[in-house]
């Protein structure tokens, strides 16, 4: 089962994690979700996290000590090595197996679908959803030494801090977890799994408002369907996306699809 632990100063940002499907494969045991507020491990009467930049500037910055002692908690949970001598005798095998430090930031590599699969196959995902200007540095340095850490960004725009991100990545990534997809064939033809969108979808009444369900859905050919479903996918991704047109292996166009 994949463990999750979420460190944010807005634990209750991440409540709609508690909803949905992501709340009933917690339910159902697939797979183990805790937030955390980092504010539990400050010990000043006014519960600080944060403090001026080194260097002058705008804005605060989050303090390395609190983090330090969030993440040595919820490594210690998941046997992770405590310090870097213990770390760095972690045979590098089990390098697939160490927890995975995840740190929303604008300036991180963007998450995508293939990102939420690799994720997927993990066994522990830890997500650190700063504010401010950022964290400190040296967290993501420490923890480099006993963890796989991984600045993610969820888009070239800037938010407020990373709840926001962890909420979209724990969505995509939980999804593909065996067990909380109810019928794992509705992944199937997803916009991003192969390289292209997805195609329209239309449901009862057969006409509302004026406008008809294209014929083809219902006539009952599942391969005319098919290929009606396969030419919108190529002229939607043609049209809103030419750069993940451009980017598929030329294998996986035949020679009718090209013609679409
Ligand atoms: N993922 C992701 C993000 C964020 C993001 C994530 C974490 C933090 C923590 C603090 N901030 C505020 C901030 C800090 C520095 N520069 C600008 C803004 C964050 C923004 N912005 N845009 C994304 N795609």
């Amino acid at each position: 089962m994949m463990r999750l632990d979420v460190l944010s100063i807005f634990p209750e940002y991440l409540a709609p994690l508690e909803l949905s499907l992501i709340g009933r494969a917690r339910e159902k045991g697939l797979l183990e979700l805790t937030v955390h507020d980092l504010r539990d491990w400050t010990h000043d009467r006014h519960r600080t996290v944060d403090d001026t930049p080194y260097g002058g500037g705008a804005g605060m910055v989050m303090k390395p000590e609190p983090w330090g002692e969030a993440l040595d908690a919820v490594l210690g949970a998941s046997g992770a090595p405590a310090d870097a001598a213990d770390a760095a005798d972690q045979p590098a095998a089990d390098a697939g197996g160490r927890p995975v430090l995840i740190v929303p930031s604008p300036a991180g590599e963007v998450f995508t679908q293939q990102t939420a699969r690799e994720l997927a196959g993990r066994e522990h995902l830890v997500f650190a959803c700063g504010r401010y200007e950022g964290i400190d540095q040296r967290v993501v340095d420490w923890a480099s030494e006993r963890m796989d850490v991984r600045p993610m960004s969820i888009g070239d725009y800037v938010l407020n801090g990373g709840e926001v991100a962890v909420l979209a990545m724990v969505e995509a990534i939980a999804r593909l977890l065996p067990g909380v997809i109810g019928n794992p064939e509705s992944l199937d033809e997803e916009s991003h799994e192969d390289g292209l969108l997805e195609y329209p979808v239309f449901t009862k009444p057969s006409v509302w408002r004026g406008h008809e369900v294209p014929a083809v859905l219902l006539s009952g050919d599942h391969g005319k369907v098919a290929r009606w479903r396969r030419d919108q996918r190529l002229r939607r991704t043609a049209e809103t996306r030419p750069d993940l047109l451009a980017a598929l292996p030329p294998e996986s166009l035949d020679d009718r699809d090209r013609a679409v």
